[in-house]
């Protein structure tokens, strides 16, 4: 047991550290002078080195401590804050009001100190002998106690909050870069995949797992295109680009994959059983686009096109059966269009059937 002795400085300045100590508000875990006359007159001192621990952390408690002087440092851990608390604070004390209460911190002296040890037994004196000061001091320290639940609490549903938010904001940001690279690979005009996009598929084709049914590619080019634009203005132009890639998309299905090259190219990368059903997707889309009609300055517009394509050899690299199909629709370019040559077929040029091959936009446009 042992009294609280005085620092050894002038005793004016005592009086002066001591009346502003007493205008000062306690701290709510700071001892006032009556509570700490009377626990100092059940305790133990015990003076600590810089570095010295008072109690690990996960260790079960026995007493609880008032530091005299000095400072000592709580480390909670779990990136918790460390706290540093000074002199007359108390701390430990849940092991006398629980019992064998596993310390929630490691306390460290984190200057020379010196504290006051309040075990069990000094604390059943206090009961018998100073009750009203007990039952104050244990009221405040559970309103403490109770408030820095409350704060963990709320610190927790913010915590809890700004992660939702930033996992809203991600998620957002996910959809939004979705979006971006959805655009990227569309055209703008008809709404198809673009050139990047075929791109992309391709190298998926090559990388992914094998299909059953077998992929073929068709290449669909608008025949003289450039003197729909030249006699019946861009924005017919734009109508029949519209109109064709509609067509190309209607021939595929939902695996398949229809895309806008670019200028009045399309194609049409298709699963399909057999290269006859390969030809059978280039007829629809050749006859399709054949019946489309659009306002022109002469009279009803009429348009075809030229398909080159072919069964797609996919141990090779896509650049070579491309440029395969690319060479079937340049040949049939080279006969006059308006028709489609699809290698390795039986059938060498196919045309439209002769109801559809009326007329061509060659002659339709013709001064
Ligand atoms: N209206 C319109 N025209 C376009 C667009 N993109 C490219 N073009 C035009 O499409 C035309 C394509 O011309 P060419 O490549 O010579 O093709 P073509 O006239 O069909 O000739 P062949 O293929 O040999 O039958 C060019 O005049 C381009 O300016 C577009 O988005 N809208």
């Amino acid at each position: 047991m042992s009294n609280l002795p005085t620092t050894p400085s002038s005793a004016a300045a005592d009086l002066a550290a001591n009346q502003a100590k007493a205008r000062a508000p306690l701290l709510p875990r700071e001892l006032s002078d009556d509570e700490l006359a009377v626990f100092a007159a059940v305790s133990t001192r015990r003076d600590l080195d810089v570095g010295e621990i008072v109690f690990q952390h996960g260790e079960v408690g026995r007493c609880m401590y008032i530091i005299e002087s000095g400072e000592i440092r709580l480390e909670f851990g779990d990136d918790l804050p460390d706290k540093l608390i000074g002199e007359r604070t108390f701390f430990g004390e849940l092991t006398l009001f629980i019992g064998n209460h596993a310390r929630g911190a490691t306390a460290i002296a984190a200057t020379p100190a010196t504290v006051h040890v309040v075990d069990h037994a000094a604390f059943e004196q206090l009961m018998l002998h100073e009750p009203r000061h007990l039952a104050h001091f244990m009221r405040r320290s559970f309103s403490y106690l109770v408030a820095s639940e409350q704060q963990l609490i709320a610190n927790q549903k913010r915590r809890n909050e700004d992660l939702l938010a930033t996992l809203n904001s991600l998620h957002l940001t996910q959809s939004e870069l979705a979006a971006t690279e959805r655009l990227v690979q569309t055209d703008e005009l008809t709404n198809l995949c673009n050139r990047r996009g075929l791109y992309r598929f391709l190298k998926r084709v090559q990388e992914g797992p094998a299909m059953d049914s077998a992929l073929g590619l068709l290449l669909v080019d608008l025949d003289q295109f450039k003197r729909i634009n030249d006699h019946c203005g861009h924005a017919i132009g734009d109508q029949v680009l519209r109109a064709a890639g509609q067509e190309v998309l209607s021939a595929a299905a939902a695996s398949d994959l229809p895309c806008r090259l670019g200028g009045d190219e399309f194609a049409l990368l298709t699963y399909v059983a057999n290269i006859e059903e390969l030809e059978m997707r280039a007829a629809q889309i050749a006859s399709a686009i054949r019946s489309l009609r659009f306002p022109s300055p002469n009279q009803h517009l009429r348009i075809s096109v030229s398909i080159g394509g072919g069964m797609c050899a996919l141990d090779q690299p896509w650049a070579n059966w491309y440029s395969e199909a690319d060479a079937a629709l340049y040949d049939i370019k080279a006969r006059g269009g308006d028709g489609w040559l699809i290698l390795g077929s039986n059938a060498s040029v196919n045309r439209p059937s002769a109801s559809d091959s009326a007329a061509c936009v060659a002659e339709q446009i013709r001064p």
